[in-house]
């Protein structure tokens, strides 16, 4: 892996009905990660952790290589951009303008050619309060802000949340080329598996509160696959399969069996003289409920 733009170290934070970590974690560079995991499982609370807007009980947090919290973060968080979850409701009898020429103070990266930009091509009337604004239309007047000030590391929290199929395509496409110069980095919290599957270079599974991991997408996506195979009614030990999840009967003589080895499963049933009869890769939303599944079964 690359250098890495966020490293997360024994990070712990206890609320009365939940725990956050214990989080090992370190996201490279000049790639984007996406974070996938059910519904409450921490993704919004880590992104809160990520930018000091509340405080772990244990554990460090490097951001960009400096340790959060050590000193003052305001220069750091000028390095940030962040477009959280939902619209911060404050703002809401602020105009577009009102609220760009409030933030730009802020930013010695503010490039008002890229947010002007940015608003055309999302077509958004900066001249209307953001109260008035249609959930889609805030959505990408808040992208739109969270990038005008090109931050090294951009924090999205469900960033397609509210946006129609037109204004998705354009916000992949406008987050697309803010990656082409290569030393920008992207971590995103995601639902959208097609989202996923076309901006992250690596996945960061997230359940009840716990890191499962962090993959290469790619790999991810080839290791994972459900396996038709005829063993021809002889009895196997499935489960000594390399990467065995999970199998079942599926009719006659065939087996139906998932692995997250897929290669090295492969070579297992050949030597076994199993043929396979058909193989399917796994999509992210099926890998996560796998994953859930057994998280649940061990947490
Ligand atoms: N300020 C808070 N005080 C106490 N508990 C909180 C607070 N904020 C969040 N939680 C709890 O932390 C857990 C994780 O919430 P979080 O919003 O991080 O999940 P999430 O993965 O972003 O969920 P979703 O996919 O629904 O957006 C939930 O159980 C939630 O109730």
């Amino acid at each position: 892996m690359t250098d890495s733009v966020v490293e997360i170290a024994g990070l712990l934070q206890r609320r009365t009905h939940f725990e956050l970590g214990p989080v090992e974690l370190s996201i490279p560079k000049g790639c984007v990660t996406a974070i996938i995991g059910p519904n409450g499982s921490g993704k919004s609370s880590l992104f809160r952790l990520m930018l000091g807007l509340s405080k772990p009980d244990e554990g460090s947090l490097h951001l960009l290589g400096e340790r959060l919290g050590e000193r003052d973060d305001a220069s750091l968080m000028t390095r940030i951009g962040y477009l959280p979850e939902g619209a911060i409701e404050l703002d809401d009898r602020l105009s577009g303008e009102a609220k760009a020429a409030f933030v730009r103070q802020w930013y010695p990266g503010w490039n008002e050619a890229v947010y002007r930009e940015l608003l055309r091509r999302f077509e958004i009337n900066p001249a209307l309060k953001l109260g008035r604004m249609s959930k889609g239309m805030r959505r990408k007047y808040d992208l739109s802000l969270a990038l005008a000030h090109q931050p090294e590391l951009l924090l999205l929290d469900e960033p397609s949340s509210g946006l129609d199929p037109i204004a998705w395509k354009t916000m992949i496409d406008v987050l697309h080329r803010y990656m082409e110069r290569g030393d920008r980095t992207i971590v995103m919290a995601s639902h959208i598996v097609e989202e996923v599957r076309r901006l992250a270079d690596y996945i960061v599974f997230i359940v009840q509160g716990r890191i499962l991991g962090i993959y290469e997408k790619d790999a991810l996506l080839a290791s994972w696959q459900t396996m038709y195979a005829d063993a021809g009614g002889r009895d196997l030990a499935w489960q000594q399969m390399p990467g065995y999840r999970s199998g079942e009967m599926s009719g006659g003589t065939v087996y139906k069996v998932v692995t997250d080895q897929a290669f090295e499963a492969e070579r297992w049933l050949d030597a076994q003289s199993v043929t396979v009869i058909n193989r399917q890769k796994l999509e992210l939303d099926e890998i996560l409920v796998q994953l859930t599944e057994q998280a649940r079964g061990v947490l």
